[in-house]
């Protein structure tokens, strides 16, 4: 299936422009990532495929059809979703997660749940498995739920919004090569949302380069983009790639951590935000970002905030802090002890400025 975004634009009610004059075929049967910093809009522009989000204006095409032309929760049933952490139903076991859309669609208990077993082995997973609730699986076979009770809507098209950003570098690579595999045998027309480079070079047939702004900067093959990029902006994105396997190996040394505002969750917040806040639980680890502007009525609640990116645990290689950086909604990368207790936050300008001063790719 193909998907095509014909002039499509997104502005938020507050005047934010999240996607800008989008122009973009997603080819049949490939995988094609969505890759820019946070707040370029490859969020919203993923979730207007599936009307999760609507355009202020343009058309999104699936096969040559409008997507606004049906029904909205007919569509999303349609469409296979794949979110960080999973998103898993926490109180449904494994099984009955994977079963929500067969379910939904009218299939009798037995047969769902016959197919949530198969899909369980699919994605590489024991069905043992099956019985047990999602906070009993590690993250990255909670991942791997995600994946299948994606795929059991059995649909032509997947969506998967960082799917992979929540979990360790080494579970990460894994799940990389699991979705390479099953792409091989299934050939869906996959679009992968992720801030790293090197997760959208790796897995992309194409990718999208997206600015801050919403502008797409570059549509190509991976080997177009490391090799061509259009502008300065893309060559100083792609650009890290040249060490950014690299980077995983090096210190971070000479990275400055700066402190950070706080509010506590379950506590109340006086006033308008005016900026980011980093919102922390008692024991100080971070629970996510209150975004500037908004009011928060009484005390502080998970539901007010919006989820935090990757986290930066001091001392661990500097690849961590660039990817916490980037993946931070408030564009500061949360840096924590071993402990997951905040200790402050890391400007993604500061640790380019650090990588730049190292002896890379030499
Ligand atoms: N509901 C909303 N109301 C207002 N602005 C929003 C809303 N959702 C997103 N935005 C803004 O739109 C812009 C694009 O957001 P979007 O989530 O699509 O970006 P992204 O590239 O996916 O970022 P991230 O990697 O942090 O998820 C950002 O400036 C964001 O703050």
């Amino acid at each position: 299936m193909t998907i095509e975004f014909r002039g499509v634009t997104k502005r938020y009610p507050d005047g934010t422009v999240a996607v800008d004059d989008l122009n973009l075929t997603v080819e049949d049967g490939t995988i094609t990532v969505f890759v820019g910093p946070s707040g370029c809009g490859k969020t919203t522009s993923l979730r207007m495929i599936n009307r999760m989000v609507e355009p202020t204006s343009g058309t999104v095409l699936l096969d040559g059809e409008d997507v606004s032309d049906g029904d909205p929760a007919l569509l999303r049933r349609g469409i296979g979703y794949v979110i960080q952490h999973a998103g898993l139903f926490p109180h449904r076991t494994v099984l009955d997660n994977i079963a929500t859309v067969p379910l939904l669609s009218g299939w009798d208990k037995g047969k769902a749940r016959k197919r949530a077993a198969e899909l369980l082995e699919t994605v590489g997973l024991p069905t043992e498995l099956g019985k047990r609730y999602p906070a009993q699986l590690s993250g990255g076979q909670q991942q791997r739920v995600g994946v299948a009770r994606a795929l059991a809507a059995d649909s032509p098209v997947l969506l998967m919004d960082e799917p992979f950003s929540a979990v360790d570098p080494v579970v990460r690579e894994e799940l990389q090569d699991e979705l390479l595999r099953l792409q091989s045998q299934l050939g869906k027309t996959i679009v992968f949302v992720t801030h790293d480079i090197d997760e959208a070079v790796r897995l992309g047939d194409k990718i999208a380069v997206l600015r801050v702004g919403g502008v797409l900067a570059q549509y190509g093959t991976p080997s177009d983009v490391l090799r061509h990029p259009v502008d300065d902006f893309v060559a100083s994105f792609v650009g890290k790639d040249r060490g950014y396997r690299g980077l995983s190996f090096l210190p971070a040394e000479g990275i400055v951590v700066e402190e950070v505002k706080r509010v506590e969750v379950g506590k109340p917040v006086a006033g308008t935000v005016d900026e980011w806040l980093l919102a922390v639980n008692a024991e100080e680890q971070p629970r996510g970002w209150l975004r500037p502007e908004s009011t928060v009525d009484g005390e502080l609640a998970e539901t007010d905030l919006v989820a935090g990116g990757s986290l930066y645990v001091q001392g661990t290689p500097i690849r961590g802090a660039l990817d916490a950086a980037l993946s931070s909604p408030a564009s500061l990368g949360v840096v924590v002890d071993s402990g997951n207790k905040v200790l402050g936050v890391v400007r993604a300008k500061q640790v380019l400025e650090v990588i730049e001063a190292l002896p890379l790719g030499s």
